[in-house]
C-alpha cells in the first residue's frame, strides 16, 4: 500500500499553557521503525500518549492508515491495530509466560463472554484459537521454550519479550513502545535489538520512545528527535547524528 501508515500532522499538546508537545509533524511509512529521543522533558511521552490515546491533542490530527484517530479512546485505538508496550512491565506474575500472552488476544476475538459463561462451544474453539496465536506470539520472540513457567520467573530481558509477544497477539498494525531497553543489562539490550530487527524484518511497523540513543541510532530506520515540544530534527540515524541541532541540543550533552 502506498502513504503512510501513521500520520501525526500539526499536533500540539499544552498543560496549564505550556506546550508540551507543538505543532508535531511525523510520518511513519508501513514496515518502518521509528525512533523518537530527545533530552528530558521534550515531549517524548506525551507524543507517545497523542498516538496511543491515553492524551488527546489540543489540535492537529493523527490518522491510522488514513483514518482519524485522535479523538478516540485508547481502547478503541487497540482495536484499530494500535498495539502499545508500556515502560512499566505490566506483567501478571501469577500468570504462566502463556496465559499472560493469551490476555493479549481477548477483546480482539467475536466470541464473548456469555459464550464462556455458558461453555458454548464457541468459546472452546475461540480459546483454542488464542491459544494457539498465543503460541506463535512466543515463537515469534523467540520465548516458546518458557510458555509454561511462571511470568514471575523470566529475566528482565525476556519479560519484556513477553510484554512484546501480548502486544503482538492483539495483531497491532503499528506497535508502539515506550523506552524498551530501559533498565536492561548490555547483552539484554542487544536481544531485544535482535528481536526488534526481526519483528521489522517480519514487516511490523513501530514507533518507539527511547532515552538510548546508541540503542536507537544502531537500529532506527528514521529517527525523529524533539526538544522542548518541536520536532528539531528528523531523518535517518546517520543524518540525525550530523544535525548541528540535535548535536548542541541533546548529542553533545550526551556521553
Ligand atoms: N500531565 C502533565 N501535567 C503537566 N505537565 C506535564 C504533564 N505531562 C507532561 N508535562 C510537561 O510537558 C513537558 C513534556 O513532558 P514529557 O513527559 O512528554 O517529556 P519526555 O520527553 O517524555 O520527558 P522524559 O524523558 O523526562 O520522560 C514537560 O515539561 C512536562 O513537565
Amino acid at each position: 500500500m502506498t502513504g503512510a501508515a501513521l500520520e501525526v500532522s500539526g499536533a500540539s499538546r499544552a498543560f496549564g499553557g505550556v506546550f508540551a508537545v507543538r505543532d508535531v509533524h511525523l510520518s511513519v511509512a508501513p514496515g518502518e521503525l521509528r525512533a523518537v529521543i530527545g533530552p528530558n522533558g521534550a515531549g517524548k511521552s506525551t507524543l507517545f500518549a497523542l498516538i496511543g490515546g491515553q492524551l488527546a491533542p489540543d489540535a492537529g490530527s493523527v490518522t491510522l492508515d488514513g483514518a482519524r484517530i485522535d479523538r478516540l479512546a485508547a481502547h478503541r485505538r487497540a482495536r484499530l491495530g494500535v498495539g502499545v508496550v508500556f515502560q512499566a512491565a505490566r506483567i501478571f506474575h501469577g500468570l504462566t509466560a502463556l496465559e499472560n500472552v493469551m490476555v493479549g488476544a481477548h477483546g480482539t476475538t467475536r466470541a464473548g463472554f456469555l459464550a464462556g459463561a455458558l461453555r458454548l462451544p464457541a468459546h472452546y474453539r475461540t480459546e483454542r484459537l488464542i491459544r494457539s496465536r498465543a503460541m506463535q506470539c512466543l515463537r515469534r520472540t523467540g520465548l516458546e521454550g518458557w510458555a509454561d513457567r511462571p511470568a514471575a520467573s523470566l529475566p528482565l530481558g525476556q519479560q519484556r519479550a513477553l510484554q512484546l509477544a501480548r502486544a503482538l497477539c492483539g495483531e497491532p498494525r503499528l506497535l508502539l513502545l515506550d523506552e524498551p531497553a530501559s533498565g536492561l543489562r548490555a547483552g539484554e539490550r542487544a536481544q531485544l535489538a535482535a528481536l526488534l530487527s526481526s519483528l521489522r524484518g517480519s514487516g511490523l511497523t513501530m514507533l518507539l520512545i527511547e532515552h538510548d540513543v546508541a540503542f536507537v541510532m544502531r537500529l532506527a530506520d528514521q529517527v525523529t528527535v524533539l526538544d522542548l515540544g518541536r520536532v528539531i530534527a528528523s531523518g535517518t540515524p546517520g543524518t540525525v547524528r550530523a544535525d548541528p541541532h540535535v548535536v548542541s541540543a541533546y548529542l553533545g550533552t550526551a556521553s
